[in-house]
């Protein structure tokens, strides 16, 4: 370490949570612009070491044992207390926002950092030259993902760049390519970058410094960047790939120049992203009017022709029956029903969102970029949520009382309209003090289920996922815990409501 060391890390010991050290009194220090690589065989704790530096090793719900200091611009941090987000992390999987459009995963960043320099503006408007702002991630390529990854790191506007094994996958000069760009990125910001890899070969040319991390002794040390071999060979390739790369923007970067807003557009972004998940899906609405529709038709039909009145005792009951069919409808089943159909259908939903969003490292990476993630997406989601249940309950009652009238009609066939409104609906009509009570219970009822059901998605999707299988495994659990809930309530409402 030395007096031009911007930052430097100073005894630095990191243990996993199942009491492995991987890495004991490690020092080292990075200067301003410059590349370090930081080799070692697989598993040793690479990736721990910038997790340590980007605040995520003890963000992790498992618990890891950090010791050490960082000292950076007048700043120190202890490791042991508190976490040190330095580093501005570009995953292996670019862990990209896959709901939001290539120009949306970078405005994010940008609306959450505060300032955007204008010098960083320009880089990123060449760096994205060839992408459409309006394009889905899922439809840009493997390099532009890559490269709207590391422009969303850089809006970050970290201390280090953190870069974990960002050559894999890419052949000898699209790695070459890449490397060139990071290091282009470090001089013009000032800032070093720490590359973990695997596959050294491409990196070493232009790599300042390498560090290996010994998983026999522990320890991190600096070996000479071993390029002599390659050097000759690679500096013409990569000259070349610099020249391909470097030419005048197209006209999308102009779309790429990033103005501020105001961090409310993300909450009202992730309201209405949801409200149309969980509350306006098509597919949603039209299995919870299905089944509002056949309890409609279901409770007036056997109601009155399975009875064993016969036909004249019916038509003396009538008034009576359809009152009592009308009042349980309303009171009790439809609000069940439109209460299991939806938190059967949304509390899928959430969970396997959110599933995907830990599984992929989503929420890891909006943590490192300073993006209240959770708090945007869980506040999203319980409002929708409450909302859903609300309604759906009340459409569930508009659709159930059409398909009661006209079941009703087919068995009395010619009876006035107002005959059915009267007498359906006879408990509410006559007494308000009613109304209000069962409404009141109704609300009470969607309410809590909503509320329950949302704790418990949000609980099941956002824990830990070692593969898509426990994804699936999650939102079964989900369901499952959800409806149970959903009966319980219901059936213990009833009981306080009569
Ligand atoms: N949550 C955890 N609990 C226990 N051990 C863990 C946990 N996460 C990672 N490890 C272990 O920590 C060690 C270091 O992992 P890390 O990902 O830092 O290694 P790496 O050097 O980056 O490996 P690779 O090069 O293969 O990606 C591994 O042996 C891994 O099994």
């Amino acid at each position: 370490m030395n007096a031009a060391h911007m930052i430097t890390v100073a005894n630095l010991s990191i243990t996993t949570p199942t009491g492995r050290v991987l890495v004991r009194d490690a020092n080292f220090g990075l200067s301003p612009g410059e590349v370090v690589v930081l080799v070692g065989p697989s598993g040793s704790g690479k990736s721990s070491i910038i997790n340590a530096l980007s605040g995520l090793l003890m963000a992790d719900d498992a618990h890891w044992t950090l010791a050490g200091q960082v000292h950076l611009a007048g700043r120190d941090y202890d490791l042991s207390r508190e976490p040190c987000n330095i580093g501005g992390l570009v995953f292996q999987n670019n862990a990209l926002f896959d709901d939001l459009s290539a120009g949306a995963n970078a405005r994010i960043t940008a609306d959450h950092t505060g300032k955007v320099d204008p010098m960083l503006v320009d880089l990123i408007a060449q760096l994205l030259h060839d992408v459409d702002p309006n394009l889905p991630v899922s439809s840009c390529s493997g390099g532009q993902r890559q490269r709207i990854a590391i422009a969303r790191t850089l809006l970050a506007n970290r201390d280090v760049l953190l870069f974990d094994e960002p050559n894999s996958g890419l052949d000898k000069v699209a790695a070459r390519r890449l490397v060139q760009l990071i290091r282009q990125m470090c001089h013009q910001m000032g800032k070093p970058a720490l590359i973990v890899a695997h596959h050294v070969d491409d990196l070493l040319p232009l790599a300042d410094r390498v560090f290996y991390l010994d998983s026999t002794r522990r320890r991190l040390r600096e070996l000479p960047p071993d390029a002599a071999a390659l050097d000759a060979a690679l500096v013409g390739e990569s000259s070349a790939a610099a020249e391909d790369g470097g030419g005048e923007p197209v006209a999308a970067s102009q779309a790429w120049r990033i103005k501020p807003r105001t961090r409310w557009r993300w909450m009202l972004h992730y309201l209405a992203e949801y409200f149309w998940i969980l509350c306006a899906s098509p597919l949603l609405l039209g299995y919870v009017m299905l089944g509002a529709g056949i309890v409609g038709f279901v409770s007036v039909w056997f109601g009155f022709n399975y009875d064993a009145l016969g036909d004249f005792v019916r038509s003396i009951v009538h008034d009576d029956a359809l009152m009592g069919i009308g009042f349980i409808e309303m009171t009790v089943v439809i609000p069940l029903i439109a209460s299991l159909l939806m938190v059967a259908c949304n509390n899928a939903v959430v969970t396997a969102d959110l599933g995907n969003r830990v599984l992929s490292s989503q929420f890891r990476a909006m943590s490192n970029l300073g993006i209240p993630a959770r708090r945007y997406i869980y506040v999203a989601v319980a409002v929708n949520m409450a909302l859903a249940g609300l309604l759906l309950t009340v459409l569930s009652e508009v659709v159930a009382s059409f398909a009661s009238y006209q079941t009703w009609r087919l068995i009395f066939a010619g009876q006035p309209f107002e005959l059915w409104m009267e007498n359906f609906y006879r408990e509410f009509l006559r007494n308000h003090h009613t109304l209000w009570i069962h409404g009141g219970w109704t609300l009470f009822k969607v309410i809590a289920t909503s509320t329950v059901a949302t704790v418990t998605a949000l609980l099941i999707g956002a824990r830990r996922k070692e593969s898509v299988i426990s994804i699936n495994h999650a939102i079964a659990r989900s369901i499952v815990i959800g409806a149970s809930a959903t009966l319980t309530i219901h059936a213990l409402v009833a009981v306080l409501q009569f």
